[in-house]
């Protein structure tokens, strides 16, 4: 899957653009502030359907204009489609594929790298048990209204908890949390079966292939056995009594946690900052081929800042790895790229500058 053109029309800074891409990897390298950031959010919203940044829509549209647009011509597999969404204030944004009212996640595989993907790594389990769900519910929208549909049944259940609802009516609620609750978490066992070997490869193959990392799925309050046989019932009624007293729903998919661990240490407590980043950078790659083989397609990757924290060495071994993909957009600094220089005839640099895109010298 590739991005053959790109067009942006009052989107954040960005002057009114009209893009096409030839080569693989885009490099958009400029100051701070120009506006490179804005150019990845822009492909990530055309595909995801939303900002990385989790802003509102109408922040998209260019200070004092009244509308925002995106549009991209797809190559899938040599097959074309035209995805466009539009944005206006006080409106619901307006998706098209190939001129006709569609839904803004269909069509466009994308996976991104963004400097908050840190929280993956270093944040609260919250964080990693967001992150798997989405890349789950990216690849099946079914996982996604499953944990929409638990999300309001778990309010829906501490609200009677709180109220001190009749016995009978909590525990349908706890049944019918126990039966979706079942089914995420054994999405993410199946999903973490096929995605495990994967990080760990990545992160062997970014150069730090002396430790020892696991990944492993931590039930809160329930036993899971090695079959993947799920006792939450169990669970619940071991916390029946707590539960009430503490008014709210304790044991769940809510509350389970990915671990991350080096030669059996806390990832989160004991990385260095370069090896929580080469991680963070694996977990996304390793997404990215996970969707490659369910979807057989290939993926497009957005990485913004993607080489602070990395020495040169790593800097490299990351380039070499993300040039053997399919499209790639980088953000950077770094000025006078050797390395893109020296592949010019793989590479794109596009400079950014005040919202204006322009031909890199690295093209000439
Ligand atoms: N809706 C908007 N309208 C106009 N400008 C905006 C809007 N939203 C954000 N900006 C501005 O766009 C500018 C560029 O932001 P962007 O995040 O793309 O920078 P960047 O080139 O990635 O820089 P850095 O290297 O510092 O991350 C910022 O100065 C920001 O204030």
């Amino acid at each position: 899957m590739l991005i053959q053109e790109l067009k942006c029309i009052n989107w954040r800074n960005l002057e009114k653009l009209n893009l096409s891409f030839s080569n693989h990897l885009v490099i958009l390298q400029g100051k701070n502030a120009q506006g490179k950031t804005n150019l990845l959010e822009a492909i990530y919203f055309l595909s995801r359907g939303r900002s990385f940044r989790r802003a509102k829509d109408q922040e998209m549209i260019t200070w004092g204009e009244s509308y925002s647009y995106l549009g991209a011509k797809i190559d899938e597999n040599g097959n074309y489609f035209w995805k466009e969404v539009s944005i206006q204030p006080g409106q619901k944004k307006e998706w098209k594929l190939n001129g006709h009212p569609g839904s803004g996640k269909k069509g466009i595989w994308l996976v991104g790298y963004f400097p908050n993907d840190h929280e993956i790594v270093e944040g609260p389990p919250q964080s990693r048990r967001e992150y798997i769900d989405e890349a789950i519910g990216f690849i099946y929208s079914a996982h996604a209204a499953l944990v929409s549909q638990y999300e309001g049944l778990l309010s829906r259940r501490n609200y009677l908890l709180r109220e001190h609802a009749n016995e009978d009516l909590i525990e349908t609620y706890t049944e019918k949390l126990i039966h979706v609750g079942k089914k995420i978490i054994q999405g993410r066992l199946e999903y973490l079966r096929l995605y495990t070997p994967l990080v760990k490869e990545f992160y062997a193959r970014l150069g730090i292939n002396n430790q020892m990392l696991s990944l492993r799925y931590q039930p809160f309050g329930y036993h899971l056995n090695k079959e993947g046989i799920i006792h939450l019932e169990k669970g619940f009624e071991k916390v029946k009594e707590e539960e009430r007293e503490r008014e709210i729903t304790i044991i769940g998919p809510h509350r389970d946690e990915i671990v991350f661990e080096k030669n059996g240490k806390e990832f989160r407590t004991f990385g260095s900052q370069g090896e929580k980043k080469s991680l963070t950078l694996s977990v996304k790659l390793a997404e990215m081929s996970v969707i490659q083989l369910i979807k057989k397609s290939k993926v497009i990757m957005v990485f913004d800042d993607v080489f602070s924290e990395l020495d040169q060495h790593h800097q490299d071994l990351l380039l070499e790895e993300i040039l053997n993909q399919g499209q790639v957009f980088i953000s950077t600094t770094r000025e006078n790229d050797e390395w893109a220089r020296k592949r010019r005839n793989r590479v794109t640099v596009l400079n950014v500058e005040k919202g204006k895109i322009l031909m890199g010298k690295g093209n000439e």
